[in-house]
């Protein structure tokens, strides 16, 4: 910037009550200083503003972004830089903002800008102005927990209206570069969802996606199951008005939604069976596939009062879903274009916890504004077999976070009973059913994958752990721009192995006290680093954990090493974790209750298997 055209007259006076009032008066004409790099289009533009709470600032604009330098010239050159005549300069830590931060930018118009200045030490000491304003609406990271974000605005002043203009228009063009956000999103609200609290989240954060000009139709919803039937009967056409669906409550709502868009639109076959008891007939070749024509069972008629209400009191069934979303254009999964948000409300909200690294509405909505994308693994979990005494048909379910039995099972179940209780519920289920203590006989037959471990020596390894010298530190978290979920080379070993060749499966036979499949690491408020620490959101692999019976003792140690950070919950030799992409289980028992991203399923029989990435969702990971 030319400096030689600004003026500065600086007039300190220090009245009774210690306000200084300094005065930047800039040229006569007051036109702004524009600097014009590159063409007759430049790329950058410079200019002197009035930064609200700072002072005058030199200000650049980019195609990347804008940053600010505070004029700092009254000062003597001697003098401390972040002080002025002994005064601190507030607001010294901002001086950039990226584009892919900045959310709004808007005039408005002739109004105050304050220059507000603090006393070394203390008081403080303000100006105000008026002049013309834009303000930038952006994005600001913690700086001591870096996936914590929160709105933040800055505020530049100007005494000429075209010079505001200007720059709000050259941002508002920047702006639009940025193709990866989204314009039109449907919204649901749980308005029942962890202490109730639903709607009051929404309206928390609806205010900057209005400020973000993202159009939101918003339905809250009026029993489980309503959000399933809006989804499972929506037309393509309509869905596709929409770049992606936002769920306002908890883990169990999001699965609601993910199950009601996906059990219509997402062909694949489904994995293998379960061997039946006779070895001569095994039958995991049975590869079946899902024919739109086939009727699943029709979750109206056959699901018990012991199952999840999210299909307990759902409207529609499958064919006529079907029927509905197949009359219009396509809409696959993958699907690039249209993504999933969730905005944390729940009672456990684990699914949010893995995808941005916090429990916060307000950073989940700002990524959603921003665009931001993640891969998530689905798992396709298929039930066989509700009962001993049961048909045969296949009922599909999805989750993107866990499917566990035994302990887990009944610990839903059980919380269902307290629903009124809110998230404590979980506690008392999770005490009521750790006393119980029971196990259950069950057989699991896994494929193996590549870099498959099992627990051999895990006594071993626990003792090394306990005196650090174990290689547990080793276990790579999922996080922002992970490596490991970015990989699209397949290797060899990567392809799904063939599941009609008998040396490709293991199978295993005994009493569990549970057996889980995490399709994330399940990381909550409860498990800082989750069930599986190493689990990634689009590694391809369900981690199967196989906890045989052993005594309750050590299944209290396995839960308080689950329940602290750095603990080594899968290090103990009654625990089996392996890395698989297709698993069944068979129940030997009477009861067989699942706990599907918490959602009862009961299934006597089963089969799960991983889609790679098979949903996006609006959010960027873990940071560190
Ligand atoms: N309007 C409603 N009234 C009653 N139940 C509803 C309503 N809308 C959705 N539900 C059901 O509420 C259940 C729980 O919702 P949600 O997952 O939001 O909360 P949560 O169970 O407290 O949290 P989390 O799943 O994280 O533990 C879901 O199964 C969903 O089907």
């Amino acid at each position: 910037m030319d400096m030689e055209n600004v003026h500065f007259g600086a007039t300190f006076a220090l009245n009774e009550l210690n306000f200084l009032h300094i005065c930047i008066i800039g040229d006569d004409d007051s036109q702004p200083i524009i600097q014009h790099i590159g063409g007759e289009e430049p790329s950058i533009l410079t200019s002197s503003f009035f930064l609200d709470h700072a002072g005058e600032v030199f200000l650049t604009l980019n195609p990347d972004g804008l940053s600010w330098k505070l004029m700092e010239s009254l000062c003597n050159d001697h003098e401390d830089r972040s002080t002025c005549l002994g005064i601190q300069i507030l607001s010294k830590h901002d001086t950039s903002i990226n584009i892919s931060d900045v959310y709004a930018v808007e005039f408005i118009d002739w109004g105050l800008v304050h220059e507000t200045l603090l006393t070394n030490p203390g008081f403080l000491l303000g100006h105000a102005s008026e002049m013309y304003r834009f303000t930038v609406h952006g994005v600001e990271r913690s700086k001591s927990q870096p996936s914590l974000w929160a709105p933040t605005v800055f505020t530049f002043g100007h005494v000429d209206k075209q010079t505001c203009q200007m720059w709000v228009n050259r941002m508002n063009s920047y702006l639009s570069l940025e193709t990866d956000r989204p314009k039109n999103l449907l919204v649901y609200v749980n308005p029942g969802s962890g202490k109730g609290n639903g709607c009051r989240t929404w309206e928390s954060v609806a205010p900057i996606f209005s400020q973000a000009k993202v159009k939101t139709k918003v339905i809250v919803t009026e029993r489980a199951g309503h959000a399933f039937d809006a989804m499972a009967s929506i037309t393509n056409r309509e869905l596709n008005l929409y770049e992606g669906i936002v769920a306002v409550g908890g883990d169990g709502f999001f699965n609601e939604i993910l199950n009601g868009i996906l059990l219509s639109r997402h062909r694949a076959p489904y994995p293998p069976t379960p061997p039946d008891d006779d070895p001569t007939v095994e039958t995991e070749g049975d590869v079946l596939l899902h024919d739109p024509t086939v009727t699943i069972v029709d979750p109206v008629v056959s699901i018990d009062d012991d199952e999840s209400p999210l299909l307990k009191r759902s409207k529609l069934n499958e064919t006529q879903a079907i029927n509905l979303t197949n009359q219009d254009s396509e809409m696959s999964f993958p699907n690039k274009r249209f993504r999933f948000g969730l905005v944390p409300s729940g009672s456990t909200d684990a699914i949010v916890i893995c995808t941005t690294g916090v429990r916060d509405p307000m950073t989940s909505a700002l990524q959603i504004i921003l665009g931001k994308r993640v891969c998530l693994d689905i798992a396709q979990v298929v039930r066989w077999e509700k009962s001993h005494t049961s048909k045969n048909e296949p009922h599909v379910r999805y989750a993107a976070s866990f499917a566990g039995y035994g302990f887990y099972g009944d610990v839903i179940t059980e919380s269902e009973k307290y629903r009124w209780m809110g998230p404590k519920r979980y506690d008392y289920a999770g005490t009521k059913v750790f006393l119980r203590h029971r196990s259950y006989e069950a057989k699991v037959a896994y494929m193996k994958a590549e870099s498959e471990k099992t627990n051999v020596g895990a006594n071993v390894r626990r003792i090394k752990a306990f005196w650090g010298l174990s290689k547990e530190s080793e276990r790579v978290a999922c996080r922002a721009k992970c490596d490991i979920c970015n990989t699209t080379s397949v290797s060899p070993q990567r392809e799904k192995p063939d599941p009609k060749e008998e040396s490709n499966w293991v199978r295993v036979k005994g009493r569990f006290l549970s057996i889980g499949a995490a399709v994330i690491s399940c990381r909550n408020e409860k498990a800082p680093d989750g069930l599986v620490v190493d689990a990634h959101l689009s590694d391809g692999f369900l981690h199967l954990v196989l906890i045989k019976d052993c005594p309750r003792a050590f299944y209290l140690w396995h839960l308080t090493q689950l329940a602290r950070k750095g603990g080594t919950p899968l290090n103990f030799d009654f625990v089996e974790h392996h890395k698989t992409t297709t698993f069944t289980f068979t129940s030997s028992g009477e009861e067989s209750v699942w706990n599907v991203d918490g959602e009862i399923l009961q299934a006597q029989k089963l089969s799960a298997q991983v889609f790679r990435g098979l949903i996006s969702l609006f959010a960027s990971g873990p940071e560190k």
